[in-house]
């Protein structure tokens, strides 16, 4: 490219960050003057408000009166966020104003117009052209979608067509242009190259420069409620959901708020993994939790939740190969529909009979019974909903409450804890007999009142939570309901092999007040049926990562946990890890949905690993050969026998040595189970700086990590290490997508360790893509 074009470019740039500086003093000068106006609003907001509470309208005026102010003060303070977030998206211009140039001829016109492409769009200082086009964008699009030639994008007013006569990239690092190539077919892949090169970081970073062209599609998809992303480990599902999220944010930004988005990601770790995407695109993060961390919440504390990671772990470590069959036949029974079918049938009959209340007790005495309460259900019309019934014993259980505390009142117990009463309690008391205008000096109708208010305070407070619990229908003893799913004869073909033991578990797991993880989508499936719940109204769209996690019953939970719902859904059949999704439906399966509203795309590409790494890796997969690595080129995987623990640990340390040495940043060595993480931490604790990754651990910094598998979903390191490949470890067929997902955690390099014969999946491999020493 001629020197003359690069310093016009320059030039350029020079002229762009000029108009930046323009702007953000003006909007600076413009944001201190709004920020005085608030300080001063909020200093004097009552002189500007007519307060008279004489009569009705003047207290409607006085309503009003302080609305108005209010309403001003907020729309300033709304202003102020806006010029921030200006503010903000300017300064990262001001060190990349843009990083895409393409220039474009419509049809019909006689020149091309060259249009540059950034993080955020900029004009003039006329406010008359755009100088910088938002990546968002709808003529942004073609920038993702062609090579130079025909091209066409979707404006307000209807399709564009036009021709594409150049198509540029940048690299701009504090205003200046460090690097610039002309394009062809796909985004650069020398810069895709560069980028991929660099270095893991313990932050996900944003693709919005080199986004590909299928991965554009997922980004911009606008028509789908269910859009489903089958894609290989690494092929960028991750980045194209949050670059997703952002374009959504732009697209729709009058009516939808970052509020209203959520993602589910696979553990906490991968939350604050990705947490740093959507600021660097000028975004605030959505709403972000775990599935445990929402289904916790509506468990409540009724229950002891058990964690998906311990599920998991307790079936990795399981040793009795027949009691593992068991427990995964269960896993995978109550992860099904028609399991779910049975969970309806229960509820039909309780419209008749078996449904199970608890006593209402107070101070050991039991004041409603459960078969009275069963009786008074019983007698209500059963063409009504079961939900209508138990809204009706509830208004009658509160009547027998309000009845109750009455008479409980004037017993002796009440008058000596009244005497324990605070003196705020007494005094509020004293307040409200004068206000009432009753209290007339010492007399003794007085202190009567005085005593009845003070048994009334007494009363109320020892029945608040009774009261509150009625209220939620908590009479209805679900975990007991629930059990008797367990007591009940199916036919064999209904339900699994070991059905009995499954069921002997389940009822002692629920005594016990525990409720194993398969059970609990199920579970609150049922709760909810019977005491009813509304659907989130607030969320609009879920982004649930890692969907290959996500059996077909909890999808049907979340789809009514959240009615008006879109949903991006991304995930890797080749990586389910969890016993629930070993050759059964899963989130993925697009016959769970409606045709017309679910799309499927595909991502066969994979960005994350040198060819070296995913050629092997692939291999250990069933459909495996269809992954295209990206062409990026490195050293071949290591695999190196060693039984003896020290010379083990000597290798490990030899090894993040020479990881050190290359100038890797982020190593980890990784176990399959948080068993084996914790034996290979005593080996070498005490000779290296190394950090151990437990559930517990919501950040990981640089340096060297040990973890399991099922905590290192979704993240990437420079190198990895696999701390036991042998076929003790990895032999089972679940066990081959865990060991598929250790193996494509490594971008740079990768190194396996067997302690003893080698994992059978090695088989799989062709020689020539790994050293075996
Ligand atoms: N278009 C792209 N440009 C630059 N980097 C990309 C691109 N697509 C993906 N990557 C990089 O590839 C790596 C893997 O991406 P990501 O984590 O989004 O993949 P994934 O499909 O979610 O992986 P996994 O299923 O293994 O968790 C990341 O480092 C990401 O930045």
């Amino acid at each position: 490219m001629a020197q003359s074009e690069r310093r016009q470019e320059q030039e350029r740039v020079n002229e762009v960050i000029d108009v930046i500086g323009e702007k953000v003093e003006k909007i600076t000068g413009k944001k201190s003057n709004v920020k005085q106006g608030i300080v001063d609003l909020r200093k004097n907001f009552w002189d500007d408000v007519t307060v008279n509470l004489d009569e009705n309208d003047d207290v409607y005026e006085t309503q009003a009166s302080i609305k108005q102010q209010a309403e001003l003060l907020s729309e300033r303070e709304r202003r102020h966020g806006q010029m921030t977030k200006e503010l903000k998206t300017l300064s990262r211009l001001q060190d990349t104003p843009y990083f895409g140039r393409i220039d474009f001829r419509e049809e019909d016109e006689r020149r091309s117009e060259a249009l540059y492409i950034g993080i955020g769009s900029l004009m003039d200082a006329q406010n008359e052209d755009f100088l910088i086009y938002d990546w968002r964008a709808p003529v942004s699009s073609m920038y993702y979608d062609y090579a130079p030639g025909p091209s066409k994008y979707t404006s307000m007013d209807g399709e564009v067509r036009g021709n594409m006569t150049l198509k540029r990239q940048f690299i701009i690092r504090e205003g200046k242009i460090k690097g610039m190539f002309d394009t062809g077919l796909t985004i650069g892949d020398s810069l895709l190259q560069a980028v991929l090169g660099g270095k893991a970081s313990s932050q996900m970073k944003s693709i919005v420069a080199t986004i590909q062209k299928e991965q554009n599609q997922i980004i911009r998809n606008e028509s789908d409620r269910y859009l489903i992303v089958q894609g290989a480990a690494g092929s960028g599902k991750t980045s194209a959901a949050l670059q997703r999220v952002a374009f959504l944010l732009y697209r729709y930004r009058k009516t939808l708020r970052s509020d209203n988005m959520m993602l589910f990601s696979p553990n906490p770790l991968f939350s604050s993994f990705i947490s740093s995407v959507l600021p660097e695109l000028g975004e605030e993060n959505v709403v972000q939790t775990t599935f445990k961390d929402f289904i916790k919440d509506r468990v409540g504390n009724d229950l002891q939740l058990e964690n998906p990671f311990d599920q998991t772990e307790s079936c990795l470590t399981m040793i009795d190969d027949e009691q593992l069959k068991i427990r995964t036949a269960g896993i995978r029974f109550k992860a099904s529909l028609a399991y779910r079918d049975l969970i309806d049938q229960l509820l039909e009959t309780l419209k008749s009979k078996n449904m199970i209340f608890r006593n209402i007790t107070f101070r050991d005495q039991v004041i409603v019974s459960k078969e009275e309460i069963s009786n008074y259900f019983y007698a209500l019309p059963n063409d009504q909903t079961i939900l209508n019934r138990l809204e009706q014993v509830r208004d009658w259980l509160l009547r027998r409450l309000a009845a109750f505390s009455k008479r409980e009142r004037k017993e002796d117990w009440v008058l000596e804890e009244a005497e324990l009463l605070d003196k705020s309690d007494y005094a509020s008391i004293f307040e409200k007999l004068q206000q009432q205008k009753q209290f007339s000096q010492e007399t003794f109708d007085d202190y009567d009142r005085e005593e009845q208010l003070l048994r009334k305070i007494v009363m109320n407070r020892r029945m608040k939570k009774m009261r509150r619990k009625v209220k939620q229908l908590d009479f209805v003893n679900c975990q007991k309901v629930y059990s008797e799913l367990f007591y009940q004869h199916y036919a064999d073909d209904v339900v699994p092999s070991h059905w009995d033991t499954i069921c002997k578990s389940t009822r002692m797991r629920f005594e016990e007040g525990d409720c194993p993880w398969e059970d609990a989508v199920p579970y609150l499936y049922m709760k909810e049926k019977i005491q009813g719940r509304k659907g989130n109204q607030e969320i609009r769209h879920l982004i649930i990562d890692e969907a290959q996690d996500y059996s077909p019953a909890q999808l049907a939970y979340l789809q009514a946990a959240f009615p008006r719902c879109r949903m991006t859904i991304l995930g890797d059949m080749n990586q389910a890890i969890y016993a629930q999704s070993l050759n059964s439906d899963t989130m993925l399966s697009e016959h769970l949905y409606k045709p017309e509203e679910v799309k499927k795309l595909t991502l066969l590409r994979s960005y994350r690993s040198t060819k070296e790494i995913m050629n092997f890796a692939r291999a250990i997969v069933p459909d495996g050969g269809q992954i295209e690595p990206f062409d990026r080129s490195g050293k071949l995987p290591e695999w190196i026998d060693t039984s003896d623990e020290l010379e083990k640990s000597a290798l490990i340390l030899e090894k993040i040595a020479a990881f050190k040495q290359n100038g890797f940043e982020t190593f980890a060595l990784i176990g399959k189970t948080m068993k084996e993480c914790r034996e290979a931490y005593r080996l070498i604790k005490d000779k290296t700086d190394v950090k151990l990754i437990t559930q517990a651990t919501y950040q990981f910094d640089k340096g060297f990590i040990i973890i399991p598998t099922y905590l290192a979903k979704g993240i990437e390191f420079d190198a990895a290490i696999i701390y036991d490949a042998s076929s003790a470890n990895y032999s089972r067929e679940s066990e081959q997508t865990i060991f598929y997902t250790a193996c494509t955690r490594a971008m740079h390099e990768l190194v396996l360790l067997s302690n003893g014969e080698p994992s059978p999946f090695l088989n799989r491999i062709p020689t020539e893509h790994y050293l075996r020493t």
